[in-house]
């Protein structure tokens, strides 16, 4: 069983403005709204792809009501500790030629909030063989309480998934995740400059393994991705076309996840990611994909050693 935890859950909202720029007054040709949170947006890809997954983390109020409401309808387990901090709502416009996002921060927790969650947590991780952590924390928290997370599922014997970015992430790393999937700008904060070559991302990749990150797989968008394990292995996508990308990274975190739950090499690990997130970027929602499409964009990936 898979456990994903988002501890800042979103009511995802989508508005397709084509012509869309900023300082002017449009009105939204469409609005999709979904649960969201990066977390959720795993979860979500893992039910489609058939994994035995179970969603948890901190939810409350009306909005929260909401996401409890739309994960029942889409057949999703779920286990959050309701809180009285409301849930937030996330914006991404989507114009033709640009993607822009606008996330709350998420209300304040308590610590009987936190408390009470991890009890929550940690009776599913008896249960789960790989645990994903993603997204933010919300607005006040310690930016170390994924490390904390991290070494209660460790020490359970468990694979953690950790996918975070900013001090958090920097944070995180230090529990010892098993994995960590950083994009390139999640790179460029954790290195402090400009990220212009191979040379700068395995910089900042070995700063994140020195701090604890055992393994670490950097997405690349439509160049896919490196991975940083024992060895160094090259993932080369096909050219797509391409819909809406927003949760994609999110997708590559529930490929991985599936694939090491189900005890799959590390190369068909590795392409089964890749795949989930190009089906994503393929679908006008977020966190959707087609597992036909998945298993065909897996016989076009390539994975090679690399050496830099
Ligand atoms: N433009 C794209 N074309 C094809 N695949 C994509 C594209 N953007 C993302 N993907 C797929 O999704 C994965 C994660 O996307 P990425 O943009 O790197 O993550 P994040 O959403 O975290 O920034 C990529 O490694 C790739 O497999
Ligand atoms: O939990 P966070 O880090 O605040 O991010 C939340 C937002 O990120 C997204 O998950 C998209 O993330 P990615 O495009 O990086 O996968 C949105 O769906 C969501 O609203």
């Amino acid at each position: 069983m898979i456990t994903t935890v988002t501890l800042n859950p979103a009511i995802d909202t989508r508005y397709f403005i084509e012509d869309f720029k900023e300082g002017r007054l449009f009105r939204a040709e469409k609005t999709i709204k979904s649960p969201g949170g990066k977390g959720l947006n795993v979860t979500k890809v893992l039910r489609q792809m058939g994994a035995d997954v179970v969603a948890t983390g901190i939810i409350g109020g009306k909005n929260g009501e909401w996401i409890q409401e739309n994960l029942k309808k889409m057949d999703i387990k779920e286990e959050f500790y309701v809180s009285s901090a409301e849930t937030r709502v996330c914006i991404a416009v989507l114009a033709k030629h640009s993607e822009t996002e606008i996330l709350e921060s998420g209300e304040e927790l308590t610590d009987s909030d936190l408390r009470a969650f991890e009890k929550k947590l940690m009776e599913l991780v008896e249960k789960s063989d790989v645990i994903t952590m993603s997204g933010s924390l919300p607005k006040g928290m310690d930016a170390g309480y994924y490390q904390k997370l991290v070494e209660l599922v460790n020490r359970k014997g468990k694979k953690v998934i950790l996918d975070t970015s900013g001090k958090s992430l920097l944070e995180g790393v230090k529990g010892k995740p098993y994995l960590i999937k950083p994009n390139f700008d999640e790179l460029e904060y954790v290195l402090g400059e400009s990220i212009d070559g191979r040379d700068k991302i395995k910089k900042a990749v070995e700063k994140l393994k020195n701090l604890g990150a055992q393994n670490v797989l950097v997405s690349l968008g439509g160049e896919g991705a490196i991975y940083f394990g024992e060895e160094i292995l090259k993932i080369t996508i096909p050219k797509i076309k391409i819909h809406n990308t927003v949760g994609s990274g999110d997708s590559s975190v529930a490929g991985f996840a599936k694939g090491l739950d189900d005890g799959l090499e590390l190369n068909e690990i590795l392409k089964l990611s890749m795949a989930c997130g190009m089906s994503n970027a393929q679908s006008m929602e977020t966190g959707r994909v087609i597992p036909e499409d998945v298993k065909e964009f897996m016989g076009n990936i390539t994975v090679e050693v690399l050496k830099i």
